[in-house]
């Protein structure tokens, strides 16, 4: 993996400031500032593509119920203006035709209308609102799990890179909160509007509003930034929370659960965590609430102070009644919107380092491709495959998995690899179906390098069942459909390779037949045995009729007649295409047409069964080892 900027970020990488939780957010420096900037036109720019048409209905929505306050405001100062100037006309009792009266009922109906709109408004708003970022969380997810796909299987195996696909994975369920951005548009026209008002009559009062709001937002930044950088520094330790919670509580580890009675040793890890966790939130939040609270007492002294201002200026003729109200209505309402607007503008910062995470996720970029001019895969193989030389090393690895490695696959052969764990089988199937590339020497497949060809028709023309295969809980059908999901619907082809794995008769006994949901997770579903699990894996191998296929041990829970009987088939089903068969039972590997022994990454020796006994090699040692295990 690396990232869109070119690096790579398997290197050493100096400590990111954001991991160093005791650094104040001043210091940050605006090279960062800028990026989250950027994330937040990033995120805008991936809600417009969601729907244009309700992020422009959100945008118009919410500046109408913006501008609505303040017109509701007005309108009940005209009011009492009008009352008022009757009280101090003296005049008499209003009657039904009176001009003045029409006015004040004009008046009344204008407050009443703008009353129900504005209440309308905002609840049509949040809907829109909610509509749109339920479209966004769809989107984004969906977009984390393509790009996700098109990453290296090295980057799975990186505990950093899970690290940040969960702050990632966290964001894509987080879009309603970013939509507060929208929010914080329409409060900005919202204080303007009150703003405009008190400016006109009180200037000063604005100026004074905004001192008295700056403590609470400075505050509000530092504190989102401390909880982000909180948040960024457990990422390992709250996925290790969140992976015990899930083995205390998961079908498949139910049963060691119990056995060895992990429950509680389970528990106290999780309480250990938790309570880490636990500790520095609370201490956050409580400085958080205390500060708070002051710059919010500093709010309401700047309140006060200016009601006092305006009651004295009503007193001295300065202002009308109406005006005291609108004045005191405005500043109120305008020192509310200034601070919820700063508090929002300070969240949603928090909230763009949390989006940052996300967007670098999006670029980070595959490092196993397909070359520009890619060659067609041949169909069929006519060569077959040459390893020259390969070597890899895991990253992160001290030792190499595999080195001088060098043989060939002939197009057509039935190749056996056997060799003792660790000795580098299920690697050289990874690197045959490049779910890694080599760090030496390279592998031929008709006569040019495995990177020449385009890489999704090589995989295409590949099929491998591993050792730990996939259990879905899904049906059976589907279950096999898998090795060649776009003949899902193909009944009969599911049918033909369940039957050729021995499958069929599995299925059969199910009461739902192929509809029937295996495994226990979800309603209805049944569980197999584990050689039940493994013959239905197989078929998938059939299904996918690929023109390399590889058994790399999924056979090891078969009783030994399934095994042979599986093997034979094989055999013969595979007839024309090239296979690789590896397995630790020397009966089963015997039939290949030429066995390949690993010892430490290489090959120690190959053959076929009769040449390697009479070798007196590993192989003999191992065959003779399994085979006195029998008499
Ligand atoms: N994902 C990985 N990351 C790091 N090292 C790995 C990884 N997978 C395997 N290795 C290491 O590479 C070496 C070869 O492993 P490999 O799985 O190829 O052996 P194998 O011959 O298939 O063994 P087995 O018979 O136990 O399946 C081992 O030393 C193993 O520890």
């Amino acid at each position: 993996m690396k990232s869109a900027s070119g690096k790579n970020p398997n290197a050493p990488q100096p400590k990111a400031p954001c991991h160093n939780t005791s650094s104040p957010p001043g210091v940050r420096s605006t090279k960062k500032r800028l990026g989250t900037l950027h994330a937040i036109a990033l995120f805008i720019a991936m809600v417009w593509r969601t729907s244009p048409y309700l992020t422009m209905s959100t945008l118009l929505l919410r500046l109408v119920d913006a501008l609505l306050p303040v017109s509701k405001l007005y309108v009940g100062k005209l009011i009492i203006d009008e009352v008022s100037h009757q009280i101090q006309l003296g005049a008499p009792a209003l009657s039904f035709h009176d001009e003045q009266l029409h006015q004040l009922l004009l008046l009344i109906a204008a407050g009443f209308g703008l009353a129900v709109f504005t209440d309308l408004f905002s609840r049509v708003s949040s809907l829109v609102e909610d509509v749109l970022a339920e479209r966004v969380t769809i989107a984004s997810s969906v977009r984390l799990m393509e790009h996700a796909a098109t990453l290296d299987l090295k980057d799975f195996e990186d505990a950093e890179f899970q690290d940040q696909l969960e702050r990632a994975r966290v964001q894509t369920s987080n879009s309603m909160t970013l939509l507060s951005l929208f929010y914080q548009a329409a409060g900005m026209i919202k204080a303007i509007s009150f703003a405009a008002g008190l400016l006109i009559i009180a200037p000063w009062l604005v100026v004074l509003l905004l001192i008295a709001v700056v403590p609470a937002f400075l505050g509000e930044f530092y504190f989102n930034a401390r909880s982000y950088s909180l948040h960024f520094s457990r990422t390992p330790a709250q996925r290790e929370h969140t992976y015990v919670r899930l083995t205390a509580t998961s079908v498949e580890a139910a049963k060691e659960v119990k056995i060895f009675g992990l429950s509680r040793f389970l528990i106290d890890r999780y309480v250990q965590l938790a309570d880490q966790f636990y500790t520095a939130n609370r201490k956050l939040a409580v400085r958080r609430t205390m500060w708070s609270g002051l710059f919010t007492a500093i709010g309401t002294m700047a309140y006060y102070g200016a009601y006092a201002y305006i009651i004295w200026g009503t007193l001295q003729g300065n202002f009308t009644v109406g005006d005291l109200t609108f004045l005191a209505g405005s500043f109120l309402q305008l020192s509310d919107a200034v601070e919820s607007l700063l508090l929002g503008f300070a969240r949603t910062a928090g909230q763009a380092e949390f989006l940052k995470d996300l967007f670098s996720f999006f670029d980070l970029e595959p490092e196993i491709l397909t070359p520009e001019d890619p060659l067609p895969v041949p169909c069929p193989i006519r060569e077959g495959f040459v390893f020259e030389n390969v070597g890899f090393q895991y990253p992160g690895a001290q030792r190499w998995a595999v080195r001088g490695l060098s043989f060939t696959l002939r197009a057509g052969e039935v190749l056996a690899l056997v060799g003792e764990n660790g000795a580098g089988k299920t690697t050289l199937v990874k690197l045959l179906a490049r779910l890694y590339d080599p760090n030496e020497g390279r592998i031929l497949l008709d006569g040019k390098d495995l990177r020449e060809y385009d890489l999704a028709e090589l995989r295409n023309s590949i099929g491998v069942i591993f050792q730990d295969f996939v259990r879905y809980n899904m049906t059976a059908n589907d279950n096999i459909a898998v090795g060649r999901i776009k003949a899902r619907e193909d009944r009969d082809r599911v049918e033909r390779a369940a039957e050729r794995s021995q499958a069929g008769q599995v299925i059969g006994r199910l009461p739902g037949g192929y509809d029937q949901m295996i495994g226990k997770q979800f309603n209805n579903g049944v569980e197999l045995s584990g050689g039940e699990w493994q013959k239905i894996a197989i078929a998938r191998a059939y299904m996918r009729g690929a023109e390399l296929l590889i058994l790399d041990e999924p056979t090891a829970a078969l009783d030994a007649r399934s095994e042979s009987e599986v093997f034979r088939r094989f055999k013969e089903l595979s007839k024309g295409k090239t296979s690789v068969l590896i397995s630790h039972r020397f009966s089963s590997v015997r039939m290949a047409d030429r066995i390949l022994v690993l010892a430490d990454g290489k090959v120690e020796a190959q053959g076929t069964h009769e040449e390697l006994l009479a070798e007196s090699g590993r192989y003999a040692e191992l065959f003779e080892l399994q085979a006195a295990g029998y008499r």
